[in-house]
This record gives structure tokens, sequence and C-alpha cells, in this order.
């Protein structure tokens, strides 16, 4: 492990994954400042070294300070860290570019496509901050924030087209529960990052009414199988769906009951409305509006989505979900 001390790092977005990822940077050591939109989440964190709301009974590393205010964040930051929802990127980004730092690395943990542009988050990243792609790199691969912020132990994909940045970046967060890969092939790792979340839908769905390993692993193989399609289709590497931002993601997220996008389909599966879904929660299931802009992405490239149309259908065209399974169910048989 390469000691990191002393790298300053700013993580914008204090929901769950932002400050869990805090938390990992500064335990690799790294000086951290976590901005939240809130003052007084700020104040909570720092008067009682916890964020409450979004992690509660976590104890948060004291070489990690939290503030509201964004130039201060930023300030002489390294490595810039972006935690917020994704459809909320590039209104965020637009706000703080004047205060990125000219050398900092942009790191995007997010996972989800852009709607209406069906940009990937580093697109939207180096169209709005006008970063070279030597600057802008993705976090992605099976980690439920939950379980980072407990320290059980897990491994991440790194991905930027530079490796000198993505190793630099993997040292910084690198720690003896946190083991980060780097990888050059950012679209592959973006796009696994992105549909995982809408398999995960379907498995939530599936889950909710009632079915059991069969469904979700027949899922989780022709999810994969669909993804990588579209990653061929964008010029991604085939062998990154079989790495951790690809199949290791899918199964983390299909699988467990922490993740939003699970739970979200298996409440829908259950019977309840989208509607009545959002409004159950406060944390963003990035799936359910990417689903949308995947669909649009995956057919504006020629390809073949089954079952990201089949989420698109319950989650946006008022589809039940018996009709959904239905749908899938009885298209066309053919050859694996
Ligand atoms: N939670 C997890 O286990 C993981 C999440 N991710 C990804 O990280 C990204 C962020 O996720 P979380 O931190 O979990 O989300 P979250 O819902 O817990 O927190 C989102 C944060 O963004 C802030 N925010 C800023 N602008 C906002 C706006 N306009 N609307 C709503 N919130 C706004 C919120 O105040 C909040 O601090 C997502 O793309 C997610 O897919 C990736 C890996 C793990
Ligand atoms: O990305 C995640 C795990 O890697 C978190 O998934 P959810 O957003 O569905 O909770």
């Amino acid at each position: 492990m390469r000691a990191s001390t002393g790298t300053r790092a700013a993580v914008l977005g204090a929901g769950s994954w932002g400050t869990t990822f805090a938390k990992v940077l500064a335990d690799a050591g790294c000086t951290v400042l976590l901005h939240a939109r809130r003052p007084e989440l700020a104040h909570e964190i720092g008067e009682t070294r916890e964020n409450a709301e979004y992690l509660p009974g976590i104890r948060l590393p004291d070489r990690l300070r939290a503030t509201a205010d964004a130039a201060e964040a930023l300030a002489d930051a390294e490595i810039v860290v972006l935690a917020v929802p994704s459809q909320s990127l590039r209104d965020n980004l637009t706000e703080w570019a004047p205060l990125l730092p000219a050398d900092a690395v942009l790191l995007s943990l997010m996972k989800g496509i852009e709607l209406g542009s069906t940009k990937r988050m580093s697109q939207v990243i180096r169209e709005v901050t006008g970063a070279g792609p030597d600057r802008v790199a993705a976090l992605s691969g099976p980690n439920l924030a939950r379980e980072i912020a407990e320290e059980q132990p897990a491994a991440t994909v790194v991905a930027c087209t530079d490796h000198d940045r993505a190793a630099q970046v993997q040292a910084a967060c690198h720690t003896p529960y946190f083991r980060p890969y780097t990888n050059q092939d950012l679209v592959g790792c973006e796009l696994g990052g992105a549909v995982k979340n809408v398999i995960a839908l379907a498995c939530g769905i599936t889950e909710g009414m009632g079915f059991g390993d069969n469904t979700r692993a027949s899922l989780i193989t022709r999810g994969l199988a669909e993804t990588a399609r579209l990653g061929a289709a964008l010029g991604a590497e085939p062998t990154t769906f079989a790495g951790l931002a690809g199949l290791g993601d899918l199964v983390a997220t299909c699988s467990s009951p922490l993740s939003r996008n699970r739970t979200f389909g298996e409440r829908l599966g259950r019977g309840m409305s989208v509607e009545e879904v959002q409004r159950s929660t406060r944390q963003v299931a990035e799936g359910v509006k990417s689903c949308r802009s995947v669909l649009d992405l995956a057919r504006a490239h020629g390809v073949d989505m089954p079952l990201t149309e089949a989420v698109v259908r319950v989650c946006h065209d008022g589809v039940p979900v018996t009709q959904m399974v239905k749908e899938i169910m009885s298209r066309e048989a053919k050859p694996e």
C-alpha cells in the first residue's frame, strides 16, 4: 500500500456514499474536507463526529472536517470527489466550477446516465469544467456504503484513461479494508455502475413478487449480457464487465437488502406505486431515472436491452409488474 499521507481531498456531497468515501480517504491518510449542502449537517458532523442521518453509529475520523462552504472545501484540493445524485451533477458542478483548483483530479462516485443528453458522468464533468481526459476519473465497484463504513473488506476500481492519475487516486483511497484496482476503461466502468442499478430494480421487483434465486440469477446473467452489448457498441473493453465494476457490483447490488435500487424495486413488486415508493425514501435510487437514459442510449446505438426496457415500462409507463414478467418471459426464443 503506498502512503498518501497529506493528500488534500474535497468530497462534494455528504450523503451515504460521499460521507463513507470521505472516511475511506481520511483512513488512507488524506486530509479531507466534506461539503454538505446544509450548514446544520456540517455543524453536526463537526460536533458529534457522526452523520446520523445517513450513517448512524459510524464514527468519522478526526482527519475529516465538514463544511457548508464550497470555496473552503475546494481550496488547494488535489482530489475533488463528486458524490451528488447524477441528475443534479450538472447544476451542482456549474456552481462549483469556478472554485476548482486547476490541476485537481475530478473523481466521480456517481452511477447514473444524464437524462436528455444520455451522457456519462465523466462526460458531464468534462463538458462543465473543460478538464482534459487525464484529470477525470470514476470509482465504481461492489461498494454498498454501510458495509464500507463498517470497514468490511471490499474491492473497487479507479477508472481513468490516464493510468498515472488512476494510480494517484488508488494510493489516496487504499486502506486495510478498501482495496482499489486501476482500470483505463472509463466507459466500461461507468456503464457497469449505471446499468446495474436498473437490473437491481428488476431483481427487487421479482423479489417483492415472491420469486427466488433462479429468477434473480437469470436477471443478473441476462442483465450482464445486455450491459456488455451496450458496452461493445460504445467501445468499452469486454473484460471490464467480468470485473468489479461489472459483475462484482451487479451481484452485490442485486443481492443486498442494503441496496436502495433493489429495495425500491422490492416495494414496487409488493404493489406500491412509483410515487409511493419515492415518497418513502430520501436517498437516491439512481436506476429509476437512469433506466430511461440508458434505454435512450441503447436505442441510439441500435442495442437491444429488454430488461432495461421492462424496468422503464414499470417505472415510467405504468405497466403492472405482473405484465412486465409476462412480457419478458414471452419474448421470442433465441440462442444464448
Ligand atoms: N450509497 C451507496 O452505497 C453508493 C452510492 N453510489 C453512488 O453515489 C452517488 C451518490 O449517492 P449517495 O451518497 O448514496 O446518495 P444520497 O442520496 O445518500 O446523498 C446524496 C447527497 O447529494 C446531496 N445533493 C446535492 N445536490 C442535490 C440535489 N440537487 N438533489 C438531491 N441531493 C443533492 C444531498 O444533500 C446528499 O448529501 C449516486 O450516484 C450513487 O449511485 C455509489 C456507490 C455506493
Ligand atoms: O452502488 C451501490 C453499491 O455498489 C449502491 O447501490 P444502491 O444505490 O442501489 O444502494
